[in-house]
């Protein structure tokens, strides 16, 4: 290799690649191309890392993988592949989370240049933190459909990546998903709570039982004492004709009740719904649902739901297209129940099921359980494939986008190892090309540090308004501190009165837990001293006490980095070839986009993240015709047709998240609907949105 090398590479560029070691984190679609062009650009040193194993569905374009590698680990398996490309290469593999603690800071000083291959925010945003502390650059990358982005992150040169708040995620309340679902995604994710009440992690939040907390209901002073159950482990299970209570595990109940569908469904779908209908509140103004017992739903069967189920002798789990009848949702969710019910009395003490979407048995569960909760509530139920799409939160992946990136990314390496950092732009891969005929459009600087950040700042604030009457401090370690702000294990003194609130050590705080807020004496004005030894992250967390109403958060994060700026402060903007250009805040905050704000209490629609970019022309006057959003992840963008595009808005999340899913079929999907990829492009005199659907 180092023959090929001498022919290719300028000696200079020879001998960085052949000293340096490097780091892949993911070993996906883009990592897989990734390890591949470094391999066979002769880089000896690689380490790559990933927590998954194969998937059927990876291997239509994560070729590093075979139909016989499935169920084995992503990183080993690369690693084999990649070294009968070139066996000299010394290759460490993995198969572990980056955000694991044996990955700390002295792990990463290892490495000349870590590149990331993720598909989700929290590890970037970990390797962000990592990488920043570690003073190693990054180079950060995705893709989503036909659009993908690479950019280089450098303390103190460049921006990171959370300089920029991301889009987003869409979030529902807790008493929509138990009480009052109006949607078609309430009831999926119900549905995914279902399966992890049952089988899987039980996450407190993810309780499935009707909410009698909810303060709608509770308006009249109604449920009041019932609202004492809205903390611990117990779940209720009415007897709803005598309106009492019993309190039980949901998980132990089901296992006592040796997994009997009809026991199940009856609780789940009648004596739960029941329940819901005596917290009458809540239906005064919304239709109320209908109670489904299992006998009634065999009747159905043979009174005219028959009708609806187009090939009998078809299994219906196999009809991924078909809207399911309420007979054949019974029917699978009570083999799905059978299935998983014996899965899961395998496992060792502790041991759970994993809820993925590409696991046949779970998925018709959701879809199943989804449809039937639909069809209480009088929601248009959705076709299996539909069901995936949402709960899996599906998003195209396409090979060659990937490949591009990728090359990208080892063209970026080649200049980083070098030390030409400046010349690391950020590029972006386009559906269409842009007046200059670019497909790969560079940016034109390296956008420097936002000055606010909350992570890279030198001292890193943060503004939270807080119903702190109503959070508990789990709740805003679990919610603010871990799920929103990415600490990994937080510590969180109120410095006034010098109390611990939160420890990262076992032992210390855990009496604090269950108290308010506002209990703990941290009310409107109160500044949290919040720090992550592991991620070496301070961060002061400024409370702003609000009362929060029903299906509102209990928190919002008021201000990300640059809201917290004075009026007219200038920030520089960038640096780039003797070039210096500055923006008031006005601009920086629309630069920088809507602040990410995250409901407690709520469920995230999506478990793998994404950031949505919006990427202007070089062209001063572009509009958006000249405008793409490449998303790290995802695909959908809409944006005025005629707005002119300031040239400093280089970045900007898109508020328009997640309106379009692009669904791609994986490989077990093959047998059902056409094969041909479509392309559609809709234009409205407002909106302009790129719909590309694969089937
Ligand atoms: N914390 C983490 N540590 C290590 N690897 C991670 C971590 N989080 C995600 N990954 C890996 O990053 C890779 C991203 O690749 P990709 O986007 O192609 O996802 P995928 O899971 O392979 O495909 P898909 O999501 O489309 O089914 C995955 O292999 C995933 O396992
Ligand atoms: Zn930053």
């Amino acid at each position: 290799m180092a023959a090929a090398l001498r022919g290719v590479f300028p000696s200079t560029l020879q001998e960085s690649v052949q000293n340096s070691k490097i780091l892949v984190v993911g070993a996906g679609g883009i990592g897989c191309e990734i390890l591949k062009n470094l391999v066979l650009s002769g880089f000896p040193d690689i380490e790559i890392i990933d927590l998954d194993t194969i998937d059927l569905s990876n291997l239509n374009r994560q070729f590093l993988f075979h139909r016989e590698h499935v169920g084995k680990s992503k990183a080993q398996v690369a690693r084999e592949s990649a070294l009968q490309f070139n066996p000299d290469v010394r290759i460490q593999a993995y198969h572990d989370s980056i955000m694991a603690t044996e990955y700390g800071v002295n792990f990463f000083k290892k490495f000349d240049i870590v590149l990331n291959a993720l598909d989700n925010r929290a590890a970037r945003n970990h390797v962000n933190r990592m990488c920043l502390h570690a003073e190693v650059p990054l180079i950060e990358s995705g893709t989503a459909g036909y659009n993908g982005q690479v950019e280089l992150i450098k303390k103190g040169l460049t921006q990171c990546y959370e300089c920029t708040p991301k889009a987003k995620q869409k979030t529902f309340p807790g008493c929509t998903i138990r009480n009052t679902p109006s949607e078609p995604i309430h009831c999926i994710v119900w549905a995914k709570h279902l399966f992890n009440q049952l089988f899987g992690e039980s996450v407190e939040d993810e309780d499935i039982s009707p909410d009698m907390a909810d303060p709608e209901a509770n308006e009249t002073g109604e449920g009041e004492e019932k609202a004492n159950d809205k903390k611990g482990q117990p779940k209720s299970i009415p007897e709803t004709e005598t309106g009492n209570v019993v309190r039980v595990n949901t998980r132990q109940w089901a296992k006592d009740s040796n997994y009997d569908a009809a026991t199940l469904f009856n609780k789940f779908f009648y004596d739960d719904i029941k329940y819901l209908l005596s917290m009458s509140n809540l239906w005064k103004e919304r239709k109320a649902p209908t109670p489904l017992k299992w006998d009634n739903v065999l009747v159905n069967q043979d009174n005219g739901e028959k009708e609806v189920t187009a090939d009998a002798s078809k299994e219906p789990t196999r009809q991924y297209h078909k809207v399911w009848s309420l007979a054949e949702c019974a029917n699978v969710f009570a083999d799905c129940v059978k299935k998983l019910s014996t899965g899961f009395l395998k496992l060792g003490e502790g041991e759970t099921l994993v809820w993925d979407k590409d696991d046949q048995p779970a998925m018709d569960f959701v879809a199943a359980c989804a449809n039937i909760r639909a069809y209480i509530f009088e929601i248009g139920r959705k076709s299996r494939f539909e069901v995936k799409s949402m709960a899996g939160n599906i998003i195209p992946a396409i090979a060659t986008t990937n490949a591009i990136t990728a090359g990208v990314v080892v063209l970026q390496t080649f200049k980083a190892l070098q030390g030409e950092l400046e010349k690391c732009k950020s590029v972006y891969m386009r559906l269409r090309q842009n007046p200059r005929q670019q497909l790969l459009v560079p940016e034109k600087f390296l956008t420097a540090p936002n000055p606010n950040c909350i992570v890279c700042s030198s001292e890193p604030a943060v503004h939270i308004r807080i119903d702190t009457k109503r959070m508990r401090i789990k709740d805003f370690r679990d919610e603010v501190l871990i799920k929103t702000l990415n600490m990994v294990n937080p510590d969180v003194v109120e410095p006034n009165k010098g109390i611990v609130v939160i420890s990262s050590e076992e032992g210390e705080t855990e009496s604090n837990e269950e108290k308010l807020m506002s209990e703990m004496g941290i009310v409107d004005g109160v500044i949290l001293k919040c720090d992550d030894f592991f991620q070496n992250y301070e961060l002061d967390v400024i409370v702003i006490h609000f009362d929060s109403e029903r299906d509102e958060a209990l928190f919002e994060v008021a201000s990300e980095s640059n809201q917290i700026k004075q009026k007219g402060e200038e920030t520089p903007l960038k640096e780039s070839n003797g070039e210096k250009k500055s923006q008031t805040n006005e601009e920086y905050d629309e630069a920088a986009g809507p602040s990410t704000s995250k409901k407690s209490r709520v469920t995230e629609v999506v478990e793998d993240d994404d950031d949505l970019c919006l990427i202007e022309d070089d062209e001063d006057e572009a509009t958006v015709e000249d405008k793409v959003v490449a998303a790290t992840d995802k695909l959908t963008v809409s944006v005025k047709e005629t707005t002119p595009i300031h040239r400093s808005n280089k970045r900007k999340p898109s508020s328009s998240f997640n309106d379009d899913i692009t669904e791609i079929k994986d490989s077990d999907d093959d047998e059902e609907g056409p094969t041909e990829s479509k392309r559609q492009r809709r234009i409205s005199s407002k909106d302009v949105i790129e719909v590309i659907n694969i089937d």
